[in-house]
């Protein structure tokens, strides 16, 4: 069976339970957490990985309160997380209800094309005749994909919300290895956002398995973060449609996975690409290792 992976963000207003929620999922095998401030970006919130998948939840901050100019760029960051990731988790906590916290949340929802799961939280507090209103009266909400009931805190049906986030996790490659603490997760984001836009802007025409690689990354002194990275393919017909015309091709891509950078850090962003061909880069024990991919890939 292909290897599956994905994103997904998880959204919810605060104290509805979403850190006791990765903890839940992740428990001791917490790989992520950058100690870098969070104030203006996405963060991952940890990283869930199985034989054959692999989840890497972000959190979106951005998208809980709007109050300032400052809000409206976190919240500008957080919809734009919304549409790149392959679901959302949008936490409310059932015990308290339906309030004007969520009604914000689901407002910011509207035009969102990911698929949304509402997860309701805390039904450890709630009596069970509670909760058939509570789905009808969410549901009214947003066309949510999936409804899912859970206590993160007791651990109540947490394994049925992995299952429902299994389906949509397309084919992809573990990003992170399973046992190795990062300090530098956003890279493993950025290989991603490079490789998506490529996939989309290529309409598919070179396969899924090239692979970017973030050969160096640092902050200038005044703040701009210079990124290099390679594109790796396996032919020089695939190296040609990622380059394009004059260069076109892989300066869109650049102008497309840069907007998205930045959004991620909250700072400019310098992106400068390399398309590489390696023949069965695949098969490279060296290659993926360089790439951060596990050996049995
Ligand atoms: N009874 C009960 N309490 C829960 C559950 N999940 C979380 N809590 C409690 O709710 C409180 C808030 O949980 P957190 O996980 O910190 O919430 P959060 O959404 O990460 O909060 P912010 O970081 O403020 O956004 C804590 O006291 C948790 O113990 C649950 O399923 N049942």
């Amino acid at each position: 069976m292909s290897y599956k992976s994905g994103f997904v963000a998880i959204i919810g207003r605060p104290n509805v339970g979403k850190s006791t929620l990765m903890n839940q999922v992740i428990g001791q095998k917490i790989a992520i957490m950058s100690d870098k401030p969070q104030t203006t970006r996405n963060k991952i919130h940890g990283v869930y990985t199985t034989n054959d998948s692999q989840i890497v939840f972000l959190d979106t901050p951005g998208i809980h309160k709007r109050q300032s100019k400052l809000g409206d760029y976190m919240n500008q960051t957080a919809m734009s997380t919304l549409g790149e990731v392959e679901a959302v988790l949008f936490l409310i906590d059932a015990a308290e209800g339906l309030g004007g916290g969520d009604r914000f949340i689901a407002e910011q929802l509207q035009g969102v094309k990911t698929p949304v799961i509402l997860v309701m939280n805390k039904i450890d507090k709630l009596e069970p005749e509670a909760l058939l209103p509570l789905i009808t009266e969410y549901s009214k909400l947003h066309d949510f994909a999936e409804i899912v009931p859970i206590s993160a805190k007791v651990g109540s049906n947490v394994n049925t919300l992995l299952d429902q986030l299994q389906k949509y996790l397309p084919e992809g490659p573990q990003y992170y290895p399973d046992d190795q603490v990062t300090d530098h997760p956003e890279q493993f984001v950025i290989a991603e956002l490079i490789r998506e836009k490529i996939l989309h802007l290529t309409r598919e025409e070179v396969p899924h398995s090239i692979a970017v690689a973030i050969e160096d990354m640092r902050a200038e002194p005044n703040g701009v973060v210079h990124i290099s990275a390679v594109i790796f393919v396996e032919r020089d017909s695939q190296k040609g449609i990622i380059i394009g015309k004059q260069g076109a091709m892989l300066k869109e891509v650049g102008r497309r996975a840069r907007t998205d950078i930045e959004n991620l850090l909250g700072s400019k962003t310098f992106l400068e690409l390399w398309v590489k061909v390696k023949k069965d880069w695949r098969n490279q024990e060296r290659v993926l290792r360089d790439l951060g991919f596990h050996k049995d890939q």
